[in-house]
């Protein structure tokens, strides 16, 4: 249930008015609902209870610290791609023995703050990141426990770009190579193979590749048991797909009946190929969590009328929310007033000096200057990938609670942006 609805003809979220929240805080500014993100975890915290499964949340999705918070005191777990992302999950009170490391450039710094914090498990992406792990682990006297990140060669039928388990793709060790990467893992001393993951891509709408590649996973788990080598942990990845709105769109898969899927794939073959041994499952999602939850609050700024086309220039833009122009990504947009005058249709642009920089195209609107509108379903892959271009500091983001609103990040001051540089004397 959509936590963001008109009341009285003014759209709120929770309990608070974007109208109230604008003049508090300024725009543009993201707006998240707390029961929203809370509901999208317990659907896949509900669907693995009883099971040993873990679901670390994909914070480059969204990582403010609040929001960390929020999921951590609800058990989760945390997938992590940089250091700096290490150092976010402890600022917010998060386990790190809960923590799992993605991602293809790892650093040597990285690799030792990670161990020095015990996380989890490494998800290596190939052989000279083994190497690397080794080393450092060796010389930190541990060891790391490591799954490989196996590409299953499936295709997501998602955007190209946000694709990542085809052949072609710089992710993971390919299929055909797994268990040579595996068989070197296994020899090395400072290491530990504990499991296997891989993540085919983002914003599926059907599980089916996912299911796919989870069968593919298995073919590989059976055939290194075979050999002795025994993995105690599966991790899907991510991928489920959210609904942005568009009506052009299939549903996406809930998803807690994705994760229904999986168990009882892993359960039908727990008994007939694995002898009934456990397996730990781990899930990295990050849109379905956090997708929905938000919206990028912004303010008409002037209407212009172009002889082709009519532009709503709003104070949001590409720096502030990237996917329109990054991957063309259809985003809804409403007035926070419900108008009754007839609508005109617009290109939603922001100010930055880009013709690429656009948040929506020909969109009907009932909109004036001065109005505000909001783009929905922004929570993921938004705040986390705002820029200063044009030295624009980035919005501030809040979090509403019923009828409280709590700002969670202030909006950045333009000299906050030059603090760090200085003039050669
Ligand atoms: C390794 C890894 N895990 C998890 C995710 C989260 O994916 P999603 O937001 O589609 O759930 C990503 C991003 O695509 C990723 O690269
Ligand atoms: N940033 C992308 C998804 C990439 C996921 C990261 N592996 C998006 O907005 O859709």
């Amino acid at each position: 249930m959509s936590q963001f609805s008109y009341k009285d003809g003014v759209l709120h979220a929770e309990g608070a008015s974007l109208t109230a929240i604008a003049d508090q805080f300024g725009t543009p500014t993201y707006v998240y609902s707390k029961a929203a993100l809370l509901a999208n975890f317990a659907a896949y915290a509900d669907a693995c209870a009883g099971r040993d499964a873990l679901v670390c949340y994909a914070m480059k999705a969204n990582s403010n610290l609040a929001i960390l918070d929020l999921l951590a005191r609800q058990g989760a777990g945390f997938d992590i791609v940089s250091g700096g992302e290490l150092l976010r999950v402890l600022a917010a009170g998060g386990d790190p023995r809960k923590v799992i490391f993605s991602g293809v450039g790892k650093s040597v710094d990285e690799m030792r703050l990670a161990l020095s914090h015990d996380i989890l498990c490494f998800n290596v992406e190939s052989i000279p990141e083994l190497h690397r792990l080794n080393e450092v682990a060796g010389s930190m006297g541990k060891k790391a426990r490591i799954s490989l990140r196996v590409n299953p060669n499936v295709d997501p039928k998602t955007h190209p770009y946000i694709a990542t388990g085809l052949k072609a793709s710089k992710f993971g060790v390919a299929f055909d190579d797994a268990l040579a990467t595996y068989r070197t893992a296994a020899q090395l001393p400072h290491l530990e193979v504990a499991g296997i993951d891989c993540h085919i891509g983002s914003q599926l709408l059907d599980d089916a590749p996912l299911l796919e590649a989870l069968d593919r996973l298995i073919e590989v788990i059976d055939q290194l048991g075979a050999e002795g080598i025994e993995l105690h942990h599966l991790d899907m990845g991510g991928g489920i797909g959210i609904d942005y709105r568009d009506a052009d769109d299939a549903a996406p898969v809930p998803a807690g009946t994705y994760v229904a899927r999986v168990f009882a794939r892993i359960d039908a073959w727990r008994a007939e190929r694995h002898n009934g041994k456990p397996i730990k499952v781990i899930f990295e999602p990050g849109r379905s969590i956090v997708g929905d939850t938000g919206v990028l609050l912004t303010r008409v700024e002037f209407l212009k009328h172009g002889e082709e086309k009519n532009y709503c220039i709003v104070d949001a833009a590409m720096n502030d929310m990237a996917r329109p122009a990054l991957y063309q990504a259809w985003m809804d947009m409403q007035p926070v007033l419900k108008g009754s005058a007839a609508a005109a249709n617009f290109d939603v642009v922001g100010p930055i000096c880009e013709s690429g920089d656009w948040l929506a195209r020909d969109r009907a609107l009932t909109v004036e200057a001065g109005d505000l509108l909001v783009m929905h379903t922004a929570g993921a892959y938004g705040m986390t990938m705002a820029s200063n271009y044009n030295t624009r500091g980035r919005a501030a983001e809040v979090i509403v609670d019923g009828g409280t609103v709590h700002l969670v990040r202030q909006r950045e001051k333009p000299e906050d942006l030059f603090a760090l540089e200085s003039v050669i004397k």
